[in-house]
């Protein structure tokens, strides 16, 4: 099976998930991709969704599936979303696509998250995958200077093609900080959250998954934490 075909069956079981007549929150990626591709053939049991990204906003839009201001909604009952690892506790690193931010708002008032990703994303010790975190513009010198002090090599992630900063739905960049061997996340989460001009670090681990759909050739393999 290729990765995608991975992809695509641990999307299709996340559809289990899916909380009927409720509000989805739906993640950014080429997995959650997927998963909303698969979410459009069932949209009429929902109520709709909350966005994580612009580009999953549109990609709902363009399926007719409804659309929420996160202002506008009380409760979300599941969050489905990728990751770019995961570790056996059900931390992950996620960012790659640079939604972390309302990525991990929407994650936080969702009563369950769900994690759908490919066998490859799960690791031992996280880190291998360089931690995404995005910064106010003014303050990305004096904190990539404080992610070096951590033992990190940080690098700002710039636009494909050129050397202009990479510019998030937030107006935030984004820093890649490779390098790092993460064996407490939640402890280095609330470390580098506590960095002054940091909007958010791409560590969930203190609001980790509470489920991992992973995709191995073998069957979808479901892990609770
Ligand atoms: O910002 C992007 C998200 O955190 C994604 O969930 C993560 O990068 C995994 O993406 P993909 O499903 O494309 O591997």
């Amino acid at each position: 099976m290729t990765q995608d075909e991975l992809k695509q069956a641990t999307a299709r079981a996340a559809i289990d998930y899916v909380v009927d007549g409720e509000i989805i929150g739906v993640g950014t990626g080429s997995t959650a991709n997927f998963f909303i591709d698969e979410l459009a053939k069932i949209k009429d049991r929902i109520k709709g969704t909350v966005a994580s990204s612009e580009a999953t906003a549109a990609r709902l839009a363009g399926h007719g599936i409804p659309v929420f201001d996160l202002n506008d909604v009380d409760s979300i009952a599941v969050y489905i979303d990728g990751a770019d690892e995961i570790n056996a506790q059900g931390a992950m690193i996620k960012g790659g696509g640079a939604a972390l931010t309302r990525e991990k708002i929407v994650a936080s008032v969702s009563k369950q998250f769900v994690c759908i990703a490919d066998g490859s994303k799960l690791v031992e010790t996280l880190g291998k995958f360089p931690l995404p975190v995005e910064v106010l513009p003014m303050a990305r010198n004096a904190v990539m200077r404080q992610l070096a002090a951590l033992g990190g090599q940080p690098k700002l992630r710039t636009k494909a093609g050129s050397e202009e900063a990479f510019v998030t739905d937030n107006g935030g960049n984004i820093v890649d900080v490779a390098g790092l061997s993460i064996t407490d996340p939640v402890a280095l989460e609330t470390r580098i959250n506590a960095i002054v001009g940091v909007v958010a670090v791409g560590l969930f681990a203190a609001r980790g998954a509470d489920v991992c759909l992973l995709g191995t050739p073998e069957g979808v393999r479901k892990q609770q934490y």
